[in-house]
């Protein structure tokens, strides 16, 4: 269901910038909107827009929706980059039936950086704004508002959740032994405290600073530093990296470092597992785009807390999909839901005590063109509303990982323990 059934007539002014603060100083400190990696990506602050959706057919009614918004809507773009014009940023459910919302959020302004080029859009909705209409001016860069504090967030387990998903992953694997499913992915969740007023940008910055080869994202309360991108599109150009097997990092000891790392690259377990997830993603995307090619051997791909087998996709788009579309086409994938599909989404339903909400959905952006950049909901957290007498607001970190037949109890819960700690990290004090 969207929520707004008209399209609404906006007007997007984007003009180039000589350079620009930091982009996670611009971010609002309570309520950031901000995308980023390396020397790319955008911040918003304030929002002119927001839509959401919900039930199985959200990715299709997001998508209309943009399209009917990008064709009634004024753009004035000299820029004329992906992700210049008309901008909104996204995350999407993991689940048809979740309880959580999907939203598409139009900023007031957007500050973006690609590479040494940077821009400023700024949006408005005509209907509410008719004053401003007769005599459009160019968007001002807001300045960055000094930082406030951070106290940190400890995270812990509830109450017999652990033991919850030991037994979880221990009925996954009867499962897969009795036939019909080959893999089914189950995550857990940690909870923390953001006590009031504290400047979330400390955690982004350290996200962003960290993890390099990840998208840091923090949309609708969602924030985190993905690795996994569902889907690029820009100008025609499709891409995509896929990932499956994990061993953690032994940062300070390179020898058992390297070895982690030859034990991944050689398991045949894990590049059967890994094969699958290409798959996957080469069957959804196949019908969208011609020339799909993929990286010869999987390769392994270093992150601070854990490496990852990785397969890097890349194709043309043969016909007018947008971004939006190419999401809901490819969610959820083997990474994140398991094999066969269906299958073992109903099985998710059945392990997971806790609804997913954004956690392994979608998180990105999309332009007027459809272009965009979305990753999986990956090494995140969810913000909750705030306590009314303290204004604390709960945090709550998921993560998961691809169960298969013989995977054992003990090391899965590790393997979420070194996929919880970008988020435990970032937050800490
Ligand atoms: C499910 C998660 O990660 C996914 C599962 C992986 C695995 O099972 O090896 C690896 C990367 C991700 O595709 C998570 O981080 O929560």
């Amino acid at each position: 269901m969207t929520s707004t059934p008209e399209a609404p007539r906006l007007r997007a002014i984007s003009r180039p910038l000589a350079a620009a603060p930091p982009l996670v100083d611009l971010a609002d400190a309570g309520n950031p909107l901000l995308w980023t990696r390396g020397d790319r990506g955008c911040v918003g602050i304030g929002e002119t827009l927001r839509l959401t959706f919900s039930g199985p057919d959200r990715f299709a009614e997001a998508s209309d929706a943009w399209r009917a918004i990008g064709a009634n809507a004024e753009v004035d773009d000299p820029v004329r980059m992906p992700g210049s014009g008309l901008v909104a940023l996204g995350a999407f459910a993991f689940d048809d039936h979740s309880g959580e919302q999907s939203v598409l959020i139009v900023p007031r302004i957007l500050v973006a950086r690609h590479r040494d080029q940077w821009w400023i859009t700024e949006t408005v909705d005509l209907a509410s704004e008719p004053a401003s209409n007769a005599d459009p001016a160019d968007p001002e860069l807001p300045a960055a508002r000094p930082r406030g504090e951070w106290a940190g967030v400890e995270f812990a387990a509830a109450e017999g959740s652990i033991d919850a998903y030991i037994a979880g992953v221990r009925e996954a694997t009867r499962r897969i032994d009795a036939g019909g499913i080959e893999k089914i992915v189950l995550a857990r969740q940690v909870r923390g405290e953001v006590p009031a007023g504290s400047d979330l940008r400390f955690p982004l910055e350290r996200l962003a600073d960290r993890y390099l080869d990840c998208w840091t994202f923090a949309v609708d309360g969602l924030i985190g530093a993905s690795p996994e991108t569902l889907v690029r599109s820009t100008s025609g150009a499709v891409s995509a990296r896929v990932l499956a097997g994990t061993r953690a990092r032994h940062a300070d000891r390179p020898q058992r470092d390297a070895q982690a790392r030859d034990e991944l690259l050689t398991s045949t377990k894990e590049q059967h597992e890994h094969a699958f997830a290409v798959q996957s993603v080469v069957t959804a995307l196949s019908p969208h785009v011609r020339d799909l090619r993929t990286s010869e051997e999987p390769f392994p791909l270093r992150l601070p807390n854990v490496w990852h087998l990785a397969t890097d996709l890349g194709a043309t788009l043969h016909e007018q999909s947008s971004a939006i579309e190419l999401v809901g086409a490819l969610h959820p994938t083997a990474a994140v839901a398991g094999t066969p599909k269906s299958v073992s989404i109903a099985q998710i339903a059945e392990l997971e005590p806790f609804d997913r909400g954004l956690y392994s959905g979608a998180v990105g952006w999309i332009d007027a063109a459809g272009d965009g950049e979305w990753v999986i909901a990956l090494r995140c957290g969810r913000l909750g509303a705030a306590d009314p007498d303290t204004g604390a607001r709960p945090f709550v970190a998921t993560a998961g990982g691809g169960i298969v037949a013989g995977s054992d109890p003990e090391h899965e819960l590790g393997e979420t323990v070194s996929k919880l700690r970008p988020i435990t990290e970032a937050f800490a004090r």
